[in-house]
């Protein structure tokens, strides 16, 4: 027999195991959903069940709490069934990708161990497949032959790897499979690279590279910061490095606790089935604005795509996202007076309850050298005390007495179904703690108001703070913005900065793992207010300073310095990614000698065609030959991607166009691209990718200054296979340097 038939062979007893245990496993699922809904139903029964004595009131009450408890652990186990059954689906079609051939320091014996997506073992306990999150997969991705190390629970094991392959597995039939002595082989890579884009990410862990493994492995730093070129794989290995930490800390780690910043709603779209497609949950993904907008009721934050595309003031944008600025707002809440401070009354059904007076006398009467957020929760404790005291005064006055006596029988017992009647000495006591249950019911919202800070008008003190700290005009524009229910990007961190600092509030310590993507594109003082609010995660930041589309290019080694002075981590760990997989290497040379040090990139080897230039003498020109590009792509079924500059200049190209030929427009609200021709922003397109680009009006006019490099660089990277470039009149300085030799095709 030929290896590949030994190996087939192998293959096919595998699939056989895992169809044994898909049909068990699903019996199971099955069973699980059907004692799920009976226990829902119990649960919905027992709760309406409407019994009469209080003695059985009180039995109900204990009965609904152990149905919840159980409701959850049913639904929960249904969940975890669920997704085995999807594991060994996927393990069905594919079961392996690798295999490693070791033997470990004082071993007399070899293993060969496979390698896939989930670990499977029979039923004598052999493992016929490890999954790659484990310790011992390690190996496959780092390093060549020979003598190499992995880490054990006893400490680090030595073993000598003697082979490694790599398989190509569909429907349980080997299409390939090759050794190689390096880490992941190219070949694989090579057919993965050269596949069409897809409308969604998918998971790279079978041809996992070995920098991108050490920073999907990393459980040592509490800042980890990914500085990668375009198309290097910063998303895709952050995504395997959250299916690598829920498996490795799964007993104290869940989804839940893991919150992912992505740069717009197409880009969350996009990344979405990854974690699923590795037997994971999604973490919790989160868009800047969506994140600030939620911490301000009713009132719309902008969104970096809005503040991108807008005329904002760069200059007050880029002071008030300083890391000093932070430093500003702590000076001016050392030297606030409390007569300063905005306090207003608290409500409650159209009058003052707390009146903005008696609030600011609790503050003023604090000590002095009290730290504000000290003396806020001082003063809201005095308010909830004065809240209670007037509770129990009221819980025994005339007209609580009455609304007590006109309450029926059963609504009465409702009240006291923790209490029997014997506990109390008397009715009046009796009355009294029924008067308080209504009272404190009423006056909840009384209570919110206090626990939430709601007694300082915090727009009003950051309109105050901006006046002092900035300009009269500053605070005039946000008042303005705040007229129409919207905050400016650059004014939401420091406002829930100066709110969090004052009132020693918004702190989330539930999330363990912070991750950022498209760092450079947040201020200092965002990311500031980010680490204040999670104070216990790790963060993982991914950017790449040259697709800054807001700044000059930074250096990336200057940009990991001012990273690493802000946010004063001890543990970090700086990972650079300088090879490029998305685009060919045609394309990413291109691209490269763009940049000032685009020599630091790598190019991955898959060749293409070359970057296409189309020189044309006036814009009507252009369109035309855009059009009959657009129409030679859709026959070829290959539809093309094109990116503009800004919104602007996607409407006017999308209106000329639209007459002719089939095309949407992509906007910030969407959630998905469609398979056809589209337009859209560069800011949009920020970490996806296409098959087929067009720049459009790369021309001398409007690509002008070093300021639009980062936004050229990052258009060009987006093309997978293929790039054309379209200038009118003359062509922008930018990429002048770029055109010598036969870098690219002039049409
Ligand atoms: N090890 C790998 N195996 C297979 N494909 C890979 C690998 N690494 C990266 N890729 C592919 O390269 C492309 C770019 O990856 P990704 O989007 O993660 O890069 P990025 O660094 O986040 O890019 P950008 O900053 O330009 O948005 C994707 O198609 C991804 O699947």
């Amino acid at each position: 027999m030929s290896e590949e038939e030994i190996e087939q062979e192998r293959v096919d007893s595998v699939v056989k195991e895992i169809n044994e245990k898909s049909i068990k496993t699903a019996e199971l699922y099955e069973k699980a959903h059907k004692e799920t809904s009976s226990v829902e139903k119990n649960y919905v029964d027992n709760a309406k069940i409407n019994t009469f004595e209080i003695d059985d009131r009180i039995e109900t009450n204990a009965e609904v709490q152990q149905q919840k408890q159980l409701v959850a652990t049913t639904i929960q186990t249904e969940e975890i069934l669920e997704r085995q059954v999807h594991t060994l689906e996927q393990l069905g079609d594919s079961p392996y990708f690798g295999r490693i051939d070791i033997q470990d320091d004082g071993d007399p014996d070899q293993e060969q161990l496979y390698i896939g997506l989930a670990s499977l073992v029979d039923d004598h306990q052999n493992f016929l497949i490890h999954d790659w999150r484990a310790p011992i997969s390690s190996i496959y991705y780092n390093g060549a032959l020979g003598h190499v190390s992995y880490e054990t629970p006893q400490g680090k094991q030595m073993t000598e790897l003697s082979k490694k392959r790599q398989f190509q597995i569909k429907e349980g039939k080997i299409l390939s499979m090759f050794d190689t002595n390096e880490t992941i082989g190219d070949e694989l890579l090579q057919q993965v690279l050269g596949e069409q884009s897809d409308a969604q990410m998918k998971n790279i862990v079978s041809t996992i590279q070995q920098e991108q493994n050490t920073i999907i492995r990393d459980t040592t730093s509490d800042l980890l910061v990914v500085q990668g070129v375009a198309g290097s794989g910063k998303t895709s290995a952050i995504l395997q490095r959250i299916a690598f930490l829920l498996y490795h800390s799964r007993t104290s780690l869940n989804a839940d606790q893991i919150i992912l910043f992505s740069p717009n709603l197409l880009f969350s779209h996009y990344i979405s089935d990854v974690l699923p497609s590795l037997g994971e949950k999604n973490m919790r993904q989160v868009t800047l604005a969506e994140f600030f907008s939620n911490r301000f009721q009713g009132l719309k934050v902008e969104t970096l795509f809005e503040d991108y595309e807008s005329n904002n003031d760069r200059h007050l944008s880029d002071i008030k996202g300083n890391k000093q600025f932070k430093e500003t707002i702590e000076h001016y809440l050392n030297t606030l007076e409390s007569t300063d401070l905005s306090f207003t009354d608290i409500i409650y059904e159209g009058t003052p309850f707390f009146k903005k007076e008696e609030i600011t006398q609790i503050y003023t009467r604090l000590p002095q050298n009290m730290l504000s957020a000290d003396k806020f929760t001082a003063t809201k404790n005095a308010l909830t005390k004065r809240l209670k005291k007037r509770i129990t005064e009221m819980s025994t006055s005339d007209p609580i007495r009455e609304e007590i006596d006109s309450l029926s029988d059963s609504q009465y017992e409702t009240y006291l179904i923790d209490y029997k009647r014997d506990e109390f000495d008397n009715v009046d006591d009796e009355i009294s703690y029924i008067g308080t249950i209504i009272l404190k019911d009423r006056f909840n919202i009384v209570y919110d108001a206090i626990y939430n800070n709601y007694f300082i008008d915090i727009y009003e003190q950051y309109a105050k703070f901006l006046k002092s700290a900035i300009s009269a005009d500053s605070k005039k524009t946000f008042q303005l913005n705040l007229e129409l229910h919207k905050i400016a990007l650059a004014d939401a961190a420091p406002l829930l900065l100066l709110r969090d600092l004052l009132s020693g509030s918004g702190q989330n310590r539930n999330i363990e793992h912070l991750f950022i993507d498209e760092i450079q594109d947040y201020s200092p003082l965002q990311l500031l207010y980010l680490k204040n609010c999670f104070p216990n995660a790790k963060l993982t930041l991914l950017g790449d300073s040259e697709q800054a589309l807001f700044h000059d290019l930074v250096l990336p080694t200057k940009f990991l310095e001012n990273l690493n002075q802000i946010l004063k981590i001890k543990k970090t760990n700086l990972i650079i990614l300088n090879k490029s997989y998305r685009s060919t290497f045609e394309i990413t040379n291109f691209a490269k000698s763009l940049l000032p040090d685009g020599n630091n990139i790598e190019s991955f080897t898959r060749h293409g065609e070359l970057p296409k230039i189309y020189f044309s003498k006036n814009r009507s020109q252009a369109l035309s030959s855009l059009i009959t590009l657009i129409n030679e792509k859709d026959k070829s079924g290959q539809p093309l991607t094109i990116i503009t500059k800004n919104i602007t200049e996607c409407n006017i190209l999308y209106n000329e166009l639209r007459a002719s030929v089939d095309i949407t427009k992509i906007t910030d609200g969407d959630r998905s691209i469609p398979p056809t021709t589209i337009i859209l922003p560069i800011y949009l397109a920020k970490g996806l990718e296409f098959d087929s680009v067009v720049a459009f009006d790369i021309s001398e006019t409007n690509y002008v200054s070093q300021n639009d490099l980062g936004n050229l660089y990052t258009l060009c990277s987006r093309a997978m296979h293929s790039l054309s470039i379209f200038s009118i009149e003359a062509l922008s300085p930018l990429l002048k340097g770029s055109i010598i030799g036969s870098s690219v095709h002039i049409v």
